[in-house]
């Protein structure tokens, strides 16, 4: 995405009222603190960058795409007047994760909080998935948060400091039709971070989750137009959440208000496990109910 895409994306805000969203935070909340956000050029990731900075954090950033990754870092600097260090890689690979863990502990001395939400998925029927489409979504969002989340435990037991992870998953506890790969995915990460939260919490380790439910942001750009309307009538607020919901829901977990929560998952989605169809797919003939 070029700057000008960033300013007017189809969905979600644009970098400028990203940048003046209203947080209940006092701005010096992260002062002299480093988070990591992976996939933080577009959508939420980049809605929790902001948000960071904002509060004083300083900054590091990757994802696939460097062009998006330098977008998003140039108004990070703007925004805080702080170093921003950008890695291009992939988080399915474990090497180029651990490359890019230790040159971030290399140029910054160490990170307070990671935040782990690249991921993604494709919407389709789990009839139809084949092998490589669904060892890609494991692999992304359960193999690369995995190798993150070690990576820097190993990193923070190694220095003898304390650290931080959130996760990005999603509100997966009724089942999520037409992505059957994500939750099965998003599960795996879920009782791995409870695990963690056990055998990391003699290291000063507190690892929790985000349960996001519809979150207006460019990944709707992925889903086709007539089944994208579903996402804003799939919860009992009849809307979609918006990325500072995500945002402010990460910094409450990471920051001392989350200091005694730990292995949790914190759901954001507008009532959806209690309520709400949620088609991204399509509504399959045997849930169409005969309204004559
Ligand atoms: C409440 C929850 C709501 C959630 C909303 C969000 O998360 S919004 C956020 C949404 N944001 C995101 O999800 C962003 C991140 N998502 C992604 O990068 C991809 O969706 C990925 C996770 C599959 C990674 O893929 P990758 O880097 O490996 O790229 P690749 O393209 O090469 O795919 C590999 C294989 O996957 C398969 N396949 C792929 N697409 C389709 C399809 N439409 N149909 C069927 N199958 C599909 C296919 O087998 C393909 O191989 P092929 O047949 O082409 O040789
Ligand atoms: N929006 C929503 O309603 C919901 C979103 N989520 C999850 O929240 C997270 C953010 O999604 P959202 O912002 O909406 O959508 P985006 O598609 O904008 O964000 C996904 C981000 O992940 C990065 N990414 C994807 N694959 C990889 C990879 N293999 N290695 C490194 N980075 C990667 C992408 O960057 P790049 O393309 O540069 O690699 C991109 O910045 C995702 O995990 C998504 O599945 C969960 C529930 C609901």
């Amino acid at each position: 995405m070029n700057s000008a895409d960033s300013q007017h994306p189809k969905f979600g805000p644009g970098d400028e009222a990203l940048a003046a969203l209203p947080t209940v935070y006092r701005d010096d909340l992260f002062a002299g603190k480093v988070v990591l956000v992976s996939g933080a050029g577009s959508g939420i990731g980049k809605a929790i960058a902001f948000l960071f900075a904002r509060l004083g954090a300083t900054l590091a950033i990757c994802g696939r795409k460097a062009d998006k990754l330098e977008d998003c870092a140039e108004k990070l600097r703007a925004l805080s007047g702080r170093e921003v260090i950008t890695y291009p890689m992939t988080i399915r690979d474990p090497e180029q994760v651990d490359a890019m863990l230790s040159a971030v502990w290399e140029r910054l001395g160490g990170v307070d909080v990671l935040v782990n939400n690249a991921g993604g998925q494709f919407a389709a029927h789990a009839m139809d998935f084949n092998v490589k489409g669904w060892n890609a979504v494991i692999d992304t969002n359960l193999n690369g948060s995995w190798y993150m989340m070690q990576g820097a435990a190993r990193r923070w037991v190694e220095q003898g400091r304390p650290g931080n992870i959130v996760n990005i998953t999603a509100a997966i506890d009724r089942g999520l039709t037409g992505m059957a790969h994500t939750t099965a995915s998003r599960a795996g990460v879920i009782a791995l971070s409870r695990t963690l939260a056990i055998e990391w919490a003699e290291h000063g380790i507190r690892l929790n989750c985000i349960g996001a439910g519809a979150i207006e942001s460019n990944g709707f750009n992925n889903y086709r137009e007539e089944n994208v309307s579903t996402f804003y009538s799939c919860n009992p607020m009849k809307r979609a959440g918006d990325v500072q919901d995500i945002a402010e829901a990460v910094v409450y977990l990471a920051a001392p208000s989350g200091k005694f929560i730990t292995g949790e998952v914190l759901n954001v989605e507008g009532g959806m496990l209690l309520w709400g169809e949620f088609w991204p797919a399509g509504k399959p003939d045997y849930f169409k109910v005969d309204q004559e």
